[in-house]
C-alpha cells in the first residue's frame, strides 16, 4: 500500500528511528544473548527518559500488590503510580514542590522514598453501605441520666441508715450529697441483712461506695458498741472486711475511696496487698494490724500461704469486685482458695457476736454482667445471694422494658456517635477528630483513646507527638507547617530534644506534648498507657492524666477499660474496635459517669464492620449519630482562617500523611515501631470473640490499605518484624509467671492486655486462635509470626 504521507499521532521514543543494531559473527546463542542485552539497554534508556527522574521508585524497589499499580502492556515489569490525584491535580503538584523545596529554596525531588508506594488517601476507598438516617438521630432532651445520685428527697444516707458523721463526712469532704439507686439499694440491703449479695449495675453508678458504705457504717458501729463498753477499737481488733479486684490500678482506686471514707474514722485502718513492692515490707504493713484489706487475689493467697501473721479467722465481708474481669484473667483458681481458706480458718472468734457485725461471712460480688464465667463464681462463692440491681421502679420515665434494666447497657445520657473511615484513612481521621475536638478552647478537657495493641498505642503516641519541624537525615531540613497549626515547643531537656525530633523513642517516656492536635492556643497533653510498661510507670501516669489541668488524650488499651474512674472524661474514642459488646460498654463507660454527660465515637470501616452498628443500638441506645471520615476531615483539617478553597482540607490531609510518611521511613526506629504495630493490630484483629468475628472479618481487610494508616508503605506481605518487643521483667521468675498466667487464662476469650497479675508480670495471654488465623493469613501474604497484643 502507498504511503499517503499522514502521520499518525504515536508517541515514538528518541530511539525510534536509530538504526537497529545488526549482530554478525559468532555462534547463534551468542547473537541471541548480544541482541536481548542491546534490547536491556534500550529499555533501560527508555525508563530514564520517561522523566521519571527518581519520582517513581525502580521496580526492584518496589514492594506493593495493591491496585494502584500500573502494569505497561509491553513489558513485564511493574512500576509503582504516584496516584493521580497527587499530581494530576495542580494544588496538589504546588503542595509537593513547595514541600520539596530545601530551606533555600532550591527545588529538588519531592521526597518519595526509595521503597514504597506513595498512594492517595482520596481513591479507591470503599463506600460506606450506610444511609444517614436522621431517624437515628433522636431528640435527646428530657433523657435523664441513669446513673445520676437520686434527686428523691426522702433519698439521703441517713434514711438509708448511715450515721449523720459518715453522711455529713460524704458531703463535706466528697461532695456526695444523695445516693445513686445501686447505692440506695445495696446500703438498704448490706447495712440490715446478713446475706451473700450480687449487685450488678452500669458503669459509673458508684459501685465502690456502694459496697464500702455498708462495711465503713457497720465498722463504725461496732466502734461505738466497744468504746461505750470501755473496749478499744483499733488495727488489732481483727481483719474485718477484704475487698478483692483483678488489676493493680483498680485496687489502688478503691484503697483511696476507703481512705478518703475512713478519714472521718481514722481508728478504722485499711491496708493494701497488690504486689509490685518486695513482699517483706507487705509483711511488715500486715503485721502492725488492719481493718480492712483491699487486695488483688494471687497476691492475697500467696500472703495467705506464707505470711503467718495474716489472720483471716474474723472476716466478716469478702468483696469480689469487677467479678467479670477476675473470671477473664483467670484468677479463678486463686479466689477458690481463697475462699477456702477463709472457711478453714474461720474459729471461735467467727462465732463471737460482734455488735452490728454479720455472724456469718458475707460474700458480696459485683459484676457489670453474668457472662464470662460470672455464673460459675457465683455458685461457687455465694450462697442464696440477694440480687441487687436497679429495678424499673428506680427509672425515669420513658426508659425500657423491665426485662431490659437487667442487660448491662451503656448510660443513657452517654452520646454515641459512630463514624465510617476507609482504612487508608483512618491515622489521619484520628487526627481531624482530635483536631475537631480540641478546636475550641474549653469543650473538651479530656479524652481516652481506645486502640487494640500495645505496641499501636507505642506508634500512635510516637505520631500524635512527633514535631512539626522534623530534621530529616541525610537531607536538607524539611519544614512542614500544618497551616493552622501553629505550635509552641516546650522547653526540652536536651535528651528530651532528641527524642522529640524523633532521632531516638523512650520507653519511659509517657507524657508528650501533643503536636498533631494542639493550637498555639490549645495546646495537648498527650499519655500513654498499656500493660506492658511498668507498674510505677502506669501508677504515675495515670495520676498525671488524672491531675492534667490542661486539655489531655490517654492513648491506651483496654487497660484502662474497666473500672477507673478518671475523672471528667469527656470524649472517649474507640480507635479499634472492642473485642466483645462487653468491653465496648466498659470503654465507653469511662465518660458520662454519675449522671454527667459524655460522648463516644466508634470508627468503623466501610463493609462488614457496619454491621456492628447493629449492636450500638442495641440497649437504651437512642442518641446514636453516624458520621463519616469526609466530615471529620473537613472539620479537623480545614484552616481556622475559613479562607479555603473547596477540598483544601484534601490538600492539608495528605500534606500531615505524607509527612508521617516520611518521617516513619526516615527514622529506622519509628519504621520498626510502624511495622510492629501494624502485625500486632492484624494479630488482635484475629482475635474477636466468635460472635462479632462476622463482622470484625480477617478475610474482609485490605492489608495494603490498612498499611497506610501505620504510615507505612511497604507491600504488607514483606513487613516482618522479628521477636516480642523486650520483656520488662525478663528473668526466670518472670517468664515461669507468664506461663503460668498463660495457662490459667488460656480459657478466656478475650483478654488482649492483661493489666496485672500480682506478680506484674504481663501476659502475652491471648489467643491461640487468633495467632493462628493472623499466621494462615500473614502466610498467604509472605510470612511474619510475632507479635504483641500487652
Ligand atoms: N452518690 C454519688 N453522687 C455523686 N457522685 C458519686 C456518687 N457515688 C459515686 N459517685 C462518683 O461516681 C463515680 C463513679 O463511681 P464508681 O467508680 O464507684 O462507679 P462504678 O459503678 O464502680 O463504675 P464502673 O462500673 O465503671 O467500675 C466516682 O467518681 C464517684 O466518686
Amino acid at each position: 500500500m502507498a504511503d499517503d504521507g499522514m502521520l499518525l499521532n504515536f508517541e515514538l521514543s528518541a530511539d525510534a528511528f536509530a538504526p537497529k543494531k545488526t549482530f554478525k559473527g559468532g555462534s547463534w546463542r551468542d547473537r541471541l544473548t548480544a541482541k536481548k542485552s542491546a534490547e536491556w539497554g534500550r529499555q533501560k534508556a527508555k525508563e530514564r527518559e520517561a522523566g521519571l527522574k527518581g519520582l517513581i521508585p525502580r521496580f526492584e524497589e518496589v514492594q506493593s500488590d495493591d491496585e494502584e499499580l500500573i502494569l505497561p502492556d509491553h513489558q513485564p515489569r511493574k512500576r509503582a503510580r504516584i496516584d493521580e490525584p497527587v499530581l494530576s491535580d495542580p494544588n496538589r503538584r504546588h503542595s509537593l514542590s513547595k514541600q520539596s523545596s530545601g530551606k533555600d529554596g532550591s527545588r529538588r525531588p519531592p521526597s518519595i522514598p526509595i521503597g514504597g508506594v506513595v498512594s492517595s488517601l482520596f481513591t479507591y476507598n470503599p463506600k460506606s453501605a450506610t444511609q444517614e438516617s436522621k431517624a437515628e438521630l433522636e431528640n435527646d432532651f428530657g433523657i435523664e441520666p441513669s446513673n445520676a445520685p437520686l434527686r428523691d428527697e426522702l433519698a439521703t444516707f441517713t434514711n438509708l441508715g448511715l450515721s449523720p458523721t459518715l453522711a455529713s463526712h460524704l458531703l463535706k469532704k466528697l461532695d456526695i450529697s444523695a445516693p445513686t439507686a445501686i447505692q440506695r439499694r445495696a446500703i438498704e440491703q448490706l447495712c440490715s441483712a446478713d446475706t451473700d449479695a450480687f449487685i450488678q449495675a452500669e458503669t459509673g453508678s458508684g459501685k465502690t461506695l456502694a459496697y464500702l458504705l455498708p462495711v465503713v457504717q457497720r465498722l463504725m458501729h461496732l466502734s461505738k458498741q466497744m468504746k461505750d463498753a470501755g473496749e478499744d477499737f483499733n488495727r488489732e481488733s481483727g481483719l474485718f472486711a477484704i475487698i478483692l479486684s483483678p488489676t493493680r490500678e483498680l485496687s489502688k482506686q478503691i484503697s483511696s475511696v476507703l481512705e478518703g471514707l475512713l478519714s472521718c474514722c481514722h481508728w478504722i485502718v485499711s491496708s493494701i496487698v497488690i504486689g509490685g513492692e518486695k513482699k517483706k515490707s507487705e509483711k511488715a504493713r500486715l503485721r502492725k494490724g488492719l481493718n480492712i484489706l483491699v487486695a488483688t487475689p494471687g497476691r492475697l493467697a500467696d500472703h495467705l500461704d506464707n505470711t503467718e501473721v495474716l489472720d483471716v479467722s474474723k472476716v466478716r465481708w469478702l468483696v469480689l469486685d469487677e467479678g467479670d474481669r477476675l473470671m477473664e484473667l483467670g484468677f479463678e483458681n486463686d479466689i477458690q482458695k481463697i475462699v477456702s481458706i477463709l472457711n478453714l480458718r474461720r474459729t471461735k472468734a467467727m462465732e463471737r457476736v460482734l455488735p452490728g457485725l454479720p455472724e456469718r461471712r458475707n460474700t458480696v460480688l459485683c459484676s457489670a454482667t453474668l457472662k464470662g464465667g460470672v455464673q460459675d463464681l457465683r455458685s461457687m462463692a455465694l450462697k442464696e445471694p440477694v440480687s441487687i440491681s436497679v429495678d424499673e421502679n428506680e427509672k425515669a420515665e420513658g426508659q425500657e422494658a423491665a426485662n431490659e434494666s437487667k442487660a448491662f447497657s451503656a448510660p443513657a445520657q452517654l452520646k454515641q456517635s459512630y463514624v465510617t473511615v476507609p482504612p487508608k484513612q483512618r491515622l489521619v481521621t484520628l487526627v481531624g477528630t482530635l483536631r475537631q475536638s480540641f478546636k475550641r478552647k474549653g469543650s473538651v478537657m479530656k479524652c481516652i483513646v481506645f486502640i487494640s495493641c500495645a505496641d499501636s498505642v507505642d506508634f500512635h503516641f510516637e505520631v500524635l507527638t512527633r514535631p512539626s519541624t522534623a530534621p530529616v537525615e541525610g537531607r536538607a531540613t524539611e519544614v512542614h507547617k500544618t497551616a493552622d497549626v501553629d505550635l509552641e515547643e516546650p522547653s526540652l531537656s536536651s535528651r528530651s530534644k532528641k527524642i522529640a525530633q524523633g532521632t531516638t523513642i523512650s520507653e519511659f517516656r509517657t507524657q508528650a506534648l501533643a503536636t498533631s492536635c494542639s493550637t498555639k492556643d490549645n495546646t495537648v497533653q498527650l499519655f500513654r498507657l498499656h500493660g506492658s510498661l511498668q507498674q510505677s510507670t502506669r501508677t504515675s501516669t495515670l495520676l498525671a492524666y488524672t491531675k492534667c489541668t490542661e486539655p489531655a488524650v490517654l492513648v491506651c488499651t483496654d487497660v484502662a477499660s474497666r473500672g477507673l474512674d478518671l475523672p471528667n472524661v469527656d470524649l472517649v474514642i474507640e480507635y479499634d474496635p472492642p473485642f466483645s459488646k462487653d468491653d465496648h460498654l466498659h470503654r465507653i463507660g469511662r465518660t458520662a459517669r454519675a449522671g454527667k454527660d459524655g460522648r463516644a465515637m466508634i470508627f468503623l470501616m466501610p463493609g462488614c464492620e457496619e454491621g456492628y452498628i447493629d449492636v450500638l443500638k442495641e440497649g437504651r441506645q437512642r442518641n446514636l449519630t453516624k458520621h463519616d471520615a469526609d466530615e471529620m476531615l473537613r472539620k479537623g483539617f480545614s484552616p481556622s482562617s475559613g479562607v479555603t478553597t473547596d477540598r483544601d482540607w484534601e490538600n492539608r490531609a495528605t500534606d500531615w500523611q505524607l509527612d508521617v510518611e516520611r518521617w516513619t521511613l526516615d527514622h529506622p526506629k519509628h519504621l520498626e515501631q510502624a511495622r510492629r504495630a501494624f502485625q500486632s493490630h492484624i494479630r488482635a484483629y484475629a482475635t474477636h470473640v466468635a460472635a462479632e468475628r462476622a463482622v470484625f472479618d480477617m478475610r474482609e481487610l485490605h492489608l495494603g490499605h490498612l498499611a497506610k494508616a501505620f504510615a507505612l508503605r511497604d507491600k504488607p506481605g514483606s513487613i516482618r518484624v522479628p521477636g516480642l518487643r523486650p520483656s520488662k521483667d525478663d528473668n526466670n521468675r518472670a517468664n515461669a509467671a507468664r506461663k503460668a498466667s498463660a495457662v490459667r487464662s488460656s480459657a478466656s476469650a478475650s483478654k488482649h492486655d492483661r493489666p496485672d497479675d500480682d506478680t506484674g508480670v504481663q501476659a502475652v495471654s491471648d489467643e491461640r486462635e487468633g495467632r493462628r488465623k493472623m499466621q494462615a493469613k500473614m502466610k498467604a501474604m509472605g510470612g511474619a509470626s510475632e507479635f504483641n497484643l500487652g
